[in-house]
């Protein structure tokens, strides 16, 4: 099957009458990480629920092969790890994980170190960093078409941040991935394009100088 393309155009977002979004423009096709960078309270986490349909705008344009989605949740299309811990606190990782991932991927998910030597325990028994790698894999992992990463590399170690990037430019590989955390080198190194949000406008980044242009990055 060609590799589908997920397009968001012609988003409007307010909030108490204050405009957060309104010049968005950004695909992303199945093959490729599209990194997005941008200020605190620029508009990045709504742009993701947006896209994912748990957050209304004003106005909203997305689709997928020219297809127009209402709810990214539905069907499958799309997956998202939200900022926040999203699992059930009182499940077993290992029934959380079988209702998650793929069946396609199990094998692969369930041969990762960090599931076998957690898999038995429910969320409140991890350390806020395990529990975050579990949550970004079970997502990463999930049946969905394109996946969207808010900040899956708060709470990881450097370390543990190298062995995660790979395993997102795999799974790349046949989803399209969107992706955004204020580790930018992080997000420099797993994207392969990379936008900014600024002053409630998308802007293709083509130069790392251009972060310190729209003033992201100092001198
Ligand atoms: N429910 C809400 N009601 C009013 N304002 C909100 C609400 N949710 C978000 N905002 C405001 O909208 C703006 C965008 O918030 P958002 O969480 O999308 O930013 P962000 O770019 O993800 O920020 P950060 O990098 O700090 O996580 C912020 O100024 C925030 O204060």
């Amino acid at each position: 099957m060609p590799p589908q393309t997920l397009k968001v155009d012609s988003v409007q977002l307010e909030f108490d009458g204050r405009s957060i979004l309104q010049d968005v423009s950004l695909n992303c096709t199945q093959g490729e990480v599209v990194g997005i960078l941008g200020r605190n309270g620029c508009g990045k986490s709504s742009l993701l629920r947006i896209i994912f349909g748990t957050l209304k705008a004003a106005y909203k344009y997305v689709s997928i092969d020219d297809q127009y989605i209402h709810k990214g949740y539905h069907n499958n299309h799309i997956a998202y790890l939200p900022q926040q811990s999203y699992l059930p606190k009182n499940i077993r990782i290992s029934e959380l994980a079988k209702m998650l991932v793929d069946d396609r991927s199990w094998a692969e998910f369930s041969g990762l170190d960090i599931y076998r030597q957690h898999g038995h325990k429910k969320p409140d028994q991890l350390s806020g960093g395990e529990l975050r790698q579990l949550e970004m894999l079970m997502i990463i992992y999930s049946r969905a078409d394109f996946i969207l990463l808010d900040e899956p590399f708060t709470h990881i170690s450097p370390i543990q941040a190298d062995e995660f990037k790979p395993i997102i430019k795999t799974c790349a590989r046949h989803k399209g991935i969107i992706v955004t955390d204020h580790q930018y080198y992080n997000i420099l190194d797993v994207s392969d394009r990379i936008i900014m949000i600024t002053n409630g406008a998308t802007k293709p980044i083509a130069d790392r100088s251009e972060l310190i242009t729209y003033g992201y990055l100092n001198r």
